[in-house]
């Protein structure tokens, strides 16, 4: 359905990312994995585009007692960002384009010597009908929450900061364990497999050590804080799908 000037867009990013859920080996089509934590394993490939490190990112992961709605939500609402998000400064909302999408301005923290990196995106969160089904597990359900950069005239960028460009993607699927004794479903029920996709373009010089020695740093370290940031806050929650 088209609701806002970048429906197009946005249908078409997310028809994309949905065929990651085909489950395809990671570790086939030149994925290098560079973390293993747990269910977490983030996998990167070596990108250069006109000079600058565009490195693909992906990581696989799969946490217990939260659903993909809760997970995805929390990913989205801009009004929790601070409590999750430690690498970005400056955080505004520039327009609310419907009840689940927004177009978000943000500076990251600056990375010696590289100059400081700002973003301008779509967010949008959206259910995933019909999802493609993989091997036997049935998912009760499939959420998306698609950043892509877009330009925005009321954006009042930072001085000095260099335009980075973003695709993310996180994928979010909810499968159950219904209890034995035909009880009610509780948390201890829940699992939810997560795929998250970044290709971020710097914008403009950084040297490829640093950034890739920071990418290796910092996306185990935000997947593994988002995580534990969403089981905490739903714990005593009723479940959200
Ligand atoms: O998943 S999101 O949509 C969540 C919304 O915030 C998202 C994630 C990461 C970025 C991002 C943008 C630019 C850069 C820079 C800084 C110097 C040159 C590139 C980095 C660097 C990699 C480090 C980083 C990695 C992971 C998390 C935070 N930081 C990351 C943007 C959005």
């Amino acid at each position: 359905k088209v609701t806002h000037e970048h429906s197009e867009a946005l249908n078409q990013r997310i028809k994309e990312h949905l065929a990651l859920l085909d489950h395809s080996d990671p570790d086939a089509n030149g994925w290098e994995q560079i973390t293993e934590d747990g269910e977490m394993k983030v996998y990167r490939k070596e990108l250069v585009q006109d000079g600058l490190i565009c490195d693909p990112l992906k990581a696989v992961h799969s946490v217990g007692l939260v659903t993909a709605k809760e997970m995805c939500h929390y990913f989205w609402f801009p009004d929790v960002r601070r409590d999750w998000e430690e690498t970005v400064d400056v955080f505004d909302v520039l327009e609310t384009l419907d009840e689940a999408t927004t177009i978000n301005y943000q500076t990251h923290k600056q990375v010696w010597p590289a100059a400081q990196r700002d973003c301008l995106y779509l967010s949008s969160m959206v259910k995933v009908d019909n999802p493609p089904s993989v091997g036997d597990k049935i998912p009760h359900d499939t959420w998306i929450v698609c950043n892509f950069s877009v330009d925005h005239p009321e954006a009042n960028p930072v001085s000095g900061c260099v335009r980075a460009l973003i695709e993310v993607a996180l994928i979010c699927q909810t499968f159950i364990t219904l209890p034995k004794d035909g009880g009610p479903i509780t948390r201890d029920c829940l699992q939810c497999d997560i795929i998250y996709v970044a290709n971020v373009n710097p914008g403009g010089w950084a040297p490829a050590s640093v950034l890739r020695s920071i990418y290796k740093r910092e996306y185990p370290k935000f997947l593994n804080r988002f995580t534990n940031y969403v089981q905490q806050k739903t714990k005593d929650l009723k479940l959200l799908f």
